[in-house]
């Protein structure tokens, strides 16, 4: 497998405490991934790292072989790498609209932008929500609205933070479905979760944050 991200070092520190310092961080292409890790062992604020949303040290790495640094964050990663929120917020516009929200702001145009949208709200299975209110969503038809406005960026790298948390029954097995079928286009994804059945989802590679430090379980 060829990776898709490295980094020989990286840190994260919040003032003086250290929350990790991990050696090389590795990231096949296509491949999906479990980051577990007890409260506070730092999960969200690697995938926050990773995505460029919070700083942290890095030093060795690269992206598909390419040498390049985190710091100022690149726009190439910017591109390729989507977070995804536990809380996923959502303008107050309409579902399609949120959806193609990140497109339109990388320049396609409306009518692309809209054959797009309506492909990913059928992907994610939320077509029946498009003109919808989005404050009135449930938390399972967030998640999948959430993973729609991401899967239409077609992201090399997607980080989910807690995909299924307070998501039950048929909406958590819908959020758990897509996951596979994101992989299969090709896209590594990285969850940080506490969810059994993600844990144990087949070909699924587990990392664990413990102590400040990564292990590949
Ligand atoms: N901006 C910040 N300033 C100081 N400390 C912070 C900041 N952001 C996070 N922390 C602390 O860093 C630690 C790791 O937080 P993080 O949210 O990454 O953990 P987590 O593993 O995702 O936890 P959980 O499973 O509870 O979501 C926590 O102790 C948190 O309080």
């Amino acid at each position: 497998m060829s990776a898709l991200l490295r980094i020989a070092r990286l840190r994260k520190a919040h003032g003086t405490r250290v929350l990790f310092e991990l050696d090389d961080v590795v990231l096949d292409a296509a491949r999906a991934y479990v980051l577990t890790g007890i409260n506070g062992a730092g999960k969200s604020s690697l995938l926050r790292v990773l995505a460029g949303l919070e700083p942290g040290e890095a030093s060795g790495v690269t992206w598909q072989g390419q040498p390049l640094a985190l710091s100022p964050y690149p726009p190439l990663l910017r591109e390729a790498i989507v977070y995804v929120h536990q809380h996923p917020v959502m303008f107050s516009t309409s579902v399609a609209a949120n959806i193609g929200y990140g497109l339109r702001a990388r320049g396609v145009g409306k009518v692309q932008a809209a054959q797009a949208v309506a492909q990913a709200m059928a992907w994610a299975g939320v077509e029946h929500l498009q003109g919808s209110d989005p404050a009135r969503l449930s938390g399972g038809e967030v998640q999948r609205v959430a993973l729609a406005r991401a899967w239409v960026l077609r992201p090399a790298l997607l980080l989910l933070d807690e995909p299924t948390a307070n998501l039950d029954g048929a909406a958590r097995e819908q959020v758990i479905a897509l996951i596979p079928a994101l992989v299969s286009l090709g896209a590594t994804v990285v969850m940080a979760c506490h969810d059994r059945d993600l844990i144990g989802m087949p070909g699924v590679q587990r990392l664990k944050l413990r102590d400040g430090k990564l292990e590949y379980k």
